[in-house]
């Protein structure tokens, strides 16, 4: 076990320092040995970090208390990161730990490389049964919750000891303030801005978060993919191990940053890409090479900023030196990086301060023109010149 400064949640982390880091977060009532079957093989190709709830296995009751929410736990969770330097992170989390994933992507989308959301829900229904189960916590503990818990936790004949064992442990206190988080977590409205690459597992059986609260978050989260675990109820890490490890692995695995024609594809579109391969000569071969591999493949293809980001940077860059035919290119690979007609403009605006008036002059020149083209009856051809890129 690790020894953890009260202030921080207790965490155990296995696996390279070096690795791309994943961090674990857990369910009401259960510890990082909720990961117990998981964690080891994903720490092959991770520096896997899980973490305690306040009050739940090594973290202290303290840092949380009544009316906590679910920010208050995000909060904490970000202070662990900042603990262990992990400025960015992937994240995957069981029920009241997933919801905190979410609250990550929505609210730090710079700390969230990927996110995979464990039997879990973006809104965990009516208050009323939360409330009154931290009431008859506070007042009696936890002896009535645990007796029913593997009834809500497991699919009939299946148990784990070690965890029930976990939650009659558990701080009363503690777990009473983190009902009251998940009695008023809403984070529906957040869904459609996740941009981290996200999957989201359902257990089929799970009476808890049912696959109908999966599926609420998969169809709010632009491109988030969906797995139903049949045999699977709301603990599916310790039910159905190997296919949540086989699902986060997948979902984890580092990323080949390859030949970079996929990333190029998507930014600049199949058919630029076809023109340009179709145009390669062997004379320009080696260039096209360089470019796919180190724009594409590495600068692109760095998760540190998001594809906005760099269209801003791009533009700006592109301004600055007059390059126009890669202006207008870039200008239809921003939109499609999903920034608005308004954003370019103050992109553009911003370079007359830096870059020149007349620099800017021209650029607003070449901007209108393509997205002028971009909104036309007819999809106008893609017209960027010679550039290779
Ligand atoms: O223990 C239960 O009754 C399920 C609790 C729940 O849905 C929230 C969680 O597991 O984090």
């Amino acid at each position: 076990m690790t020894t953890t400064p009260a202030r921080l949640l207790h965490h155990r982390a296995e696996g390279p320092a070096s690795a791309p880091p994943l961090l674990l977060g857990p369910s009401l009532g259960t510890s990082t040995a909720l990961w117990d079957q998981v964690a080891p093989e994903l720490s092959a190709a991770h520096r896997v970090v899980r973490w305690d709830l306040p009050g739940h296995g090594g973290s202290a009751p303290g840092l949380i208390g009544p009316g906590a929410g679910i920010a208050d736990l995000g909060v904490l969770v970000l202070a662990l990161a900042d603990s262990l330097s992990l400025e960015r992170f992937s994240y995957a989390g069981v029920s009241l730990g997933g919801a905190v994933g979410l609250w990550l992507a929505v609210h730090h989308p710079e700390r969230v490389d990927r996110l995979a959301v464990v039997c879990s829900s973006a809104h965990f229904g009516d208050p009323g049964p939360w409330r009154e189960r931290a009431a008859l916590v506070r007042a009696e503990g936890l002896g009535r919750v645990a007796e029913s818990a593997a009834g809500r936790w497991f699919t009939p004949g299946f148990t784990e000891p070690r965890l029930l064992d976990d939650l009659l442990g558990t701080d009363p206190s503690a777990y009473a303030a983190c009902c009251d988080a998940l009695a008023d977590c809403d984070l529906r409205p957040g869904l459609s801005e996740v941009r981290a690459p996200t999957l989201v597992v359902a257990g089929r059986e799970d009476p808890a978060t049912p696959p109908a609260h999966a599926r609420e978050i998969a169809d709010g989260i632009p491109g988030a993919a969906l797995t139903e675990l049949p045999r699977a109820s709301h603990l599916a890490p310790a039910e159905r191990p190997e296919a949540v490890r086989e699902a986060l692995r997948a979902h984890f695995a580092p990323r080949e940053r390859g030949s970079g024609t996929a990333v190029r594809r998507e930014v600049l579109g199949d058919a630029h890409v076809n023109r340009a391969q179709a145009r390669t000569t062997e004379f320009t071969a080696p260039f096209q090479d360089f470019i796919s591999r180190y724009a594409w493949g590495e600068i692109w293809t760095d998760p540190t900023l998001s594809r906005r980001e760099r269209s801003l940077i791009t533009l700006t860059a592109l301004v600055a030196h007059g390059h126009h035919d890669e202006l207008a290119m870039h200008v239809r690979a921003a939109v499609r990086n999903g920034l608005s007609p308004r954003e370019i403009g103050a992109a553009l605006l911003q370079t007359g301060v830096y870059c020149g008036v007349p620099a800017a002059n021209s650029a607003f020149a070449v901007a209108e023109r393509v997205l002028a083209e971009l909104d036309g009856p007819a999809q106008a051809p893609d017209r960027d010149g010679v550039q290779p890129d």
